[in-house]
């Protein structure tokens, strides 16, 4: 059982995850750093291996250049070839102890909770860096995810872990997600279906910082 957060997930903020494939990937990605991400995840669900081999490595040396560490979705084996920070596993992926076997202790393994905090201490107990809940809205990016409470999350955020909401999250309903307690917020099509990536990241990143009226 984990007695410490992982190192690289101290802080909290806005975690960019891609929407690819799109042939600005790269420049979109730049984008959503410059506006201040602080955790990339390459999600990509196409099953062109060299496509996504030559992007996840060219993404785990941009992250580097701005001291972010690129998690990979699903994907252990690629995680390891691109030295990739870490991997993010679902209900439907490895497991944690596999994961961990290739990626070795200081890789972040972060996974899915969905709506469940049994799940949740469970994946705490085997180790898990990170804790992610959601559907907090419903998604257009994942339609079918089912929506989890602000009361489950707020409970998860007791579990010791840092916790990472995701899900229909906008500029505009990010607020009681964060105040419920997400050390970060997952986000895919409100920044990178975006016009201008860069600005809607910062709106997210904002919420984290000062708030208006409160001293
Ligand atoms: C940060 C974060 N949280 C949840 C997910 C969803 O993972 P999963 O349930 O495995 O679904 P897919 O993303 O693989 O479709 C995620 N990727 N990242
Ligand atoms: C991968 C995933 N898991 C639950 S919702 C979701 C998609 C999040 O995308 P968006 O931010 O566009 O709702
Ligand atoms: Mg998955």
């Amino acid at each position: 059982m984990a007695t410490l957060p992982h190192p690289r997930l101290s802080g909290k903020g806005v975690y960019a995850i891609t929407d690819g494939p799109r042939d600005d990937l790269f420049a979109a990605v730049e984008a959503a750093l410059a506006g201040g991400a602080r955790l990339l995840q390459y999600r990509d669900k196409t099953t062109d291996a060299a496509r996504r081999r030559q992007e996840a490595a060219e993404l785990a040396s941009l992250c580097a250049r701005h001291d972010v560490p690129l998690i990979i979705n699903d994907d252990v084996v690629l995680a390891k070839e691109t030295g990739a920070a870490g991997v993010h596993l679902g209900v439907q992926d490895v497991s944690i102890a596999e994961a961990r076997a290739a990626l070795g202790p200081g890789a972040i393994i972060g996974v899915s909770c969905y709506g469940s905090l049994e799940r949740a201490r469970q994946m705490r107990d085997e180790s898990a860096d990170y804790l992610g809940f959601g559907a907090m809205y419903p998604s257009t990016t994942k339609p079918h995810a089912p929506v989890t409470t602000h009361d489950v999350l707020t409970q998860a955020c007791q579990l010791g872990l840092p916790v990472v909401a995701i899900g229909g999250l906008t500029p505009d309903n990010a607020r009681p997600v964060i105040d419920a307690g997400a050390d970060y917020i997952a986000v895919v099509s409100a920044l990178f279906a975006s016009p201008d990536i860069q600005a809607a990241t910062r709106r997210f990143a904002d919420l984290f910082d000062a708030r208006p009226g409160i001293l």
